[in-house]
C-alpha cells in the first residue's frame, strides 16, 4: 500500500528512541581557550557532551557535520561575531538552540543576538549559577518544544492516516447530522452510486435508499435517535444517480450497511450528534447467493422449479388451501415415447425437445400456476387456485392441445404427446407428497391405456397401483430365483394333419400367488427395463428346447416367440439372437419372431432395419395380431415379415352367420404377398372350417391345445392333438 504523504508519519528526530535518552550535545564557541576548557566542568551533568571552537569560521566547520542541542556562543570573535553563525543557522533551518555570552555593555548587542534567533543572552562576566541556569533553563525548554513539535508531528501523521484510510476505503463511509443528512462521505460514493460528494452533502440520507426499504432503514435510524439502539447491521438497497447508469445496469446496489449513533458528553450529560454509516457493497455477494440459490431450486435444463421447489409450493398451496377451505390441483405429466427422442436422435436433441415443450407447457398456465421439471421426462403443474376439480380437466385439455402442432427438432419434425395424471385436494390427498404421488398414479394408468391423454385419480387405481408397485418389487430376481417357466402351444396344420410348430409362451410362476401370465408382468418388465434380461432367456430357453426335440427326431419343427418392440431398441439385438440361434445349432428358417404391430409402428426405420437383417440371415418374422393395430401395407413393404398371425379378435367372430371383410382381407393380402398365415385363438370346430374354406391351413388355439409345459407339449409331437383326428 503506499500512502500519499509529503512526510513521514512518524517523527524521526525526537530527543529519545524506543525509550533511551540520547546525549545532550553543547557546543562552546569562545575566543578564550582557558573559558573553554573550564566552562564543561562547570556545566558538567550526566549525558552532556561537550565540543569547542574558537571561531567563526571553524564553528560553521563544525556545525556544517555536527549538530548540537546548544551552543554557547561568544560575541565577539576574532574572525566575526557571533551574530555570523546566527545567521548561518537561521538560513539553514538549523534547530540548535543558542545562548549568546557578550562582554558588551550595550543593550544592541543583546537585541540583536535575541532577534537573530539567541534564546538567551548572558553578559560576561557572569557567575557560575547564571550560566548554569541559563544552559538549564535553554535546554528545559527547547526539549519541551521539541517534544511538542514531535507531538504535532505525530498528531498530524495521524490525521493523515486516518483520513487516507477512510478516503481509500472501498466502503462508502458517512456521517449524520441528527436529522439524519450527509455530514460527512468518502470519495468511494462517487464511485458507487455515481453521486458526487457534493452533491449528497447536506442531504438526507433517505434520498438514496430504494423505496421498498425506507420504512425499515427509517424505523432503525429512528431507534438511534431515540437512543433506544446501540447501532445495527442491514442489507438494503441504495439508489444509484440515472444519469450515470449505462444500459442494462441496475439501478440499485445492494449493500450491507453497519451504523452506529454518535454522541458527545458534555457538562450536561451525553447526547447524539448524529451516525456513523459504513456501507460495503454486496451485490457480487448478493448475485452469487441468487445463482446458488437459482441452482438449488431450478431445473438447469428448463430453468423450471425442480422438485424442491415444487414440493415447498405446494406445501404452501396446501396449508393456504386448507385455511381458505379451497381447492387446488396437481397434474404430473410425462412426456410419451421420450427415450425413442433421446435414443434415435441424441441427448442434444432430446435436450431441446425438453425445452420447447416446458415452453410450450408454460404457456397453457396462469400466472401464480408452477410448472416443475421433476427430472428425465417428468412435469407437474401446480394449480394452487381452481374453483373446481373440472378446472384442471380445461386445463389438461389447453395441455394436450397445446402439443398438437409438431416441435421442430434438427433431425424433423416431432409431434410429442404426453400423459398426465391429475389429483385435486381435498379428495385425493391432504399433503403435498400424496397429491404428487397420487397424480403419478393417474398418470401411470393413462401410459397404460395408450398414453397421449388425462385422467384424474381414483381410489380403486390407487389400490392397482400398489399391486402394480409389488409385483415390481417381486418380479426383480424371478429370474434368478428361476421363477420363469416356458409353456408351449401348437401349432397344427390341417392338410398335415400334425404339430408343424410350437408358440413359446412365457410363464411366471411366483411362489406365493400361483402361475402369472405375460399380461400381467410384461409390460411392468418393460417398463422397468428389465425386459431384455428375460427376452434373452426366453429366447435361451425356446431354443434349448426347439435343440432337444430336433435331436428326438423332429427335425421340421417351427418355434415361434415373442419378442417386445423394447427388445428392438437393442443395437446388438440382431447379433444376439443369431449367436443363440447358432449355439443350439437351429436352422435359422426353424425360428420364427413375432413381433407386434405397434412396434412396427414406433420406429419405423430402425426396427425395419433390424427385421430386414434377421430375415436376410434366414430367420422367420411373423406379425402376431394382425389387423388390430394400424398396419397398412406399406408397412409390410417395410418390413419383409414371412408370417402374418390372424389375430383372434377376428376368429372369435367367425361363429357367427358372417365372415368379417377384414379377415378375408387379411387372407387376401397373405396369398397376394405370398406370406404363412397362422390363425390364432381358434376355439371351436365352426371356426377351423370357415378359416379353412378361407385358405388358412395352420391354426392355434384352446380348439387344439391350450399351452402347456415342455413334456406334455412334447406328447402332441408325438400323438397330435385329438381335434387333429
Ligand atoms: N414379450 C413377450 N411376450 C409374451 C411372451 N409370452 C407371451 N407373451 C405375450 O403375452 C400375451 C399373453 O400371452 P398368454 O397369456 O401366454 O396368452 C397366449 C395364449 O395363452 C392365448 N391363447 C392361445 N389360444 C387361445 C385361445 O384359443 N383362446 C384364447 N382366449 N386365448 C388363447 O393367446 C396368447 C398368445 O397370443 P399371441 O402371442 O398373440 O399368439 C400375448 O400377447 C403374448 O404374445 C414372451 O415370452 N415375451
Amino acid at each position: 500500500m503506499v500512502i500519499p504523504a509529503e512526510q513521514p508519519f512518524f517523527d524521526t528526530a525526537a530527543s529519545s528512541r524506543n525509550g533511551v535518552e540520547l546525549p545532550c550535545r553543547i557546543l562552546i564557541v569562545d575566543d578564550d581557550a582557558a573559558l573553554r576548557r573550564t566552562l564543561p566542568h562547570v556545566l558538567a551533568q550526566a549525558g552532556r557532551q561537550f565540543d569547542e571552537c574558537g571561531a567563526v569560521g571553524e564553528t560553521l566547520d563544525r556545525l556544517e557535520r555536527h549538530s548540537y542541542d546548544l551552543i554557547l556562543l561568544d560575541y565577539r570573535l576574532p574572525d566575526g561575531n557571533g551574530l555570523a553563525v546566527l545567521e548561518w543557522l537561521a538560513q539553514h533551518h538549523r534547530e540548535e538552540a543558542v545562548i549568546m555570552i557578550s562582554g558588551e555593555d550595550a543593550i544592541d548587542a543583546a537585541i540583536g543576538a535575541l532577534r537573530g534567533g539567541a534564546d538567551d543572552f548572558v553578559r560576561k562576566p557572569y557567575h557560575v549559577a547564571q550560566i548554569q541556569r541559563a544552559v538549564q533553563n535553554v535546554l528545559h525548554r527547547t526539549a519541551l518544544e521539541r517534544a511538542n513539535r514531535a507531538m504535532s508531528q505525530r498528531l498530524r501523521a495521524s490525521e493523515r492516516l486516518h483520513r487516507y484510510l477512510v478516503e481509500s476505503s472501498p466502503d462508502v463511509i458517512f456521517t449524520l447530522d441528527v436529522d439524519g443528512r450527509f455530514s460527512y462521505l468518502n470519495p468511494r460514493v462517487d464511485e458507487l452510486l455515481g453521486f458526487e460528494r457534493s452533491q449528497l452533502l447536506k442531504r438526507p440520507f433517505m434520498l438514496l435508499v430504494m423505496p421498498e426499504d425506507q420504512d425499515r432503514i427509517q424505523a432503525l435510524l429512528q431507534a438511534c435517535r431515540d437512543g433506544n439502539s446501540t447501532g445495527f447491521n442491514v442489507e438494503l438497497r441504495l439508489r444509484r444517480n440515472r444519469h450515470a447508469l449505462q444500459d442494462g445496469e441496475s439501478t440499485f446496489v445492494t449493500v450491507a450497511l453497519n451504523g452506529l449513533p454518535m454522541n458527545s458528553r458534555d457538562r450536561d450529560g451525553e447526547r447524539g450528534i448524529g451516525l456513523y454509516g459504513v456501507a460495503r457493497d454486496i451485490s457480487e455477494r448478493k448475485r452469487a447467493e441468487e445463482i446458488i440459490t437459482f441452482q438449488a431450486y431450478h431445473d438447469q435444463l428448463t430453468r423450471l422449479p425442480n422438485r424442491v421447489l415444487f414440493r415447498d409450493r405446494l406445501e404452501l398451496a396446501v396449508a393456504q388451501a386448507q385455511r381458505r377451505s379451497g381447492t387446488l390441483a396437481v397434474m404430473f405429466i410425462d412426456v410419451d415415447r421420450f427415450k425413442l427422442v433421446n435414443d434415435t436422435y441424441g441427448h442434444a436433441e432430446g435436450d431441446t425437445l425438453l425445452r420447447n415443450l416446458a415452453e410450450r407447457l408454460n404457456s397453457t398456465l396462469r400466472r401464480g400456476d408452477t410448472l416443475a421439471r421433476l427430472g428425465g421426462d417428468e412435469f407437474t403443474v401446480l394449480l394452487p387456485d381452481i374453483g373446481r376439480a373440472e378446472d384442471a380437466e380445461t386445463i389438461a385439455r389447453k395441455i394436450l392441445d397445446a402439443l398438437a402442432t409438431p416441435f421442430a427438432l434438427s433431425a424433423g419434425e416431432f409431434r410429442a404427446s404426453v400423459s398426465v395424471g391429475i389429483s385435486v385436494y381435498p379428495r385425493d390427498g391432504s399433503t403435498a407428497e400424496d397429491l404428487t404421488k397420487h397424480a403419478d398414479v393417474a398418470m401411470y394408468k393413462v401410459k397404460r391405456s395408450g398414453k397421449n391423454g388425462f385422467r384424474f385419480f381414483d381410489a380403486e387405481l390407487n389400490a392397482h397401483h400398489r399391486q402394480r408397485v409389488s409385483l415390481e418389487n417381486d418380479l426383480h430376481g424371478a429370474l434368478e430365483r428361476e421363477e420363469f417357466e416356458l409353456y408351449f402351444q401348437p401349432q397344427v396344420s390341417l392338410a398335415q394333419r400334425r404339430v408343424v410348430g410350437m408358440e413359446a409362451l412365457l410363464r411366471w410362476n411366483h411362489p406365493l400367488q400361483g402361475q402369472i401370465g405375460p399380461s400381467t408382468f410384461v409390460p411392468v418388465a418393460e417398463e422397468t427395463g428389465m425386459i431384455g434380461e428375460i427376452s434373452r432367456w426366453v429366447l435361451h430357453q425356446a431354443c434349448r428346447q426347439l435343440m432337444k426335440w430336433r435331436e428326438a427326431g423332429h427335425v421340421d419343427l417351427r418355434m415361434s416367440l415373442n419378442l417386445s418392440p423394447h427388445d428392438f431398441d437393442h443395437p446388438d439385438m440382431v447379433q444376439e439372437v443369431l449367436s443363440i440361434v447358432d449355439r443350439y445349432h437351429i436352422p435359422p428358417a426353424h425360428l420364427e419372431l413375432e413381433i407386434t404391430e405397434s412396434m412396427m409402428m414406433q420406429d419405423t426405420e430402425a426396427a425395419a432395419a433390424k427385421v430386414r437383417a434377421l430375415r436376410a440371415a434366414g430367420l422367420g418374422v411373423a406379425i402376431d395380431d394382425f389387423g388390430t393395430g394400424y398396419s397398412s401395407l406399406s408397412y409390410l413393404q417395410q418390413f419383409p415379415v414371412n408370417c402374418l398371425k390372424i389375430d383372434r379378435s377376428f376368429v372369435r367372430e367367425l361363429s357367427g352367420p358372417m365372415i368379417n371383410p377384414i379377415i378375408s382381407a387379411i387372407t387376401g393380402i397373405a396369398r397376394g404377398f405370398g406370406l404363412h398365415l397362422i390363425a390364432e385363438g381358434v376355439e371351436q370346430v365352426e371356426q377351423v372350417r370357415v378359416l379353412r374354406s378361407l385358405g388358412c391351413d395352420t391354426m392355434q388355439g384352446y380348439y387344439f391345445a391350450h399351452p402347456a409345459a415342455a413334456t406334455e407339449a412334447e406328447r402332441w409331437l408325438i400323438t397330435p392333438p385329438c381335434a387333429l383326428a
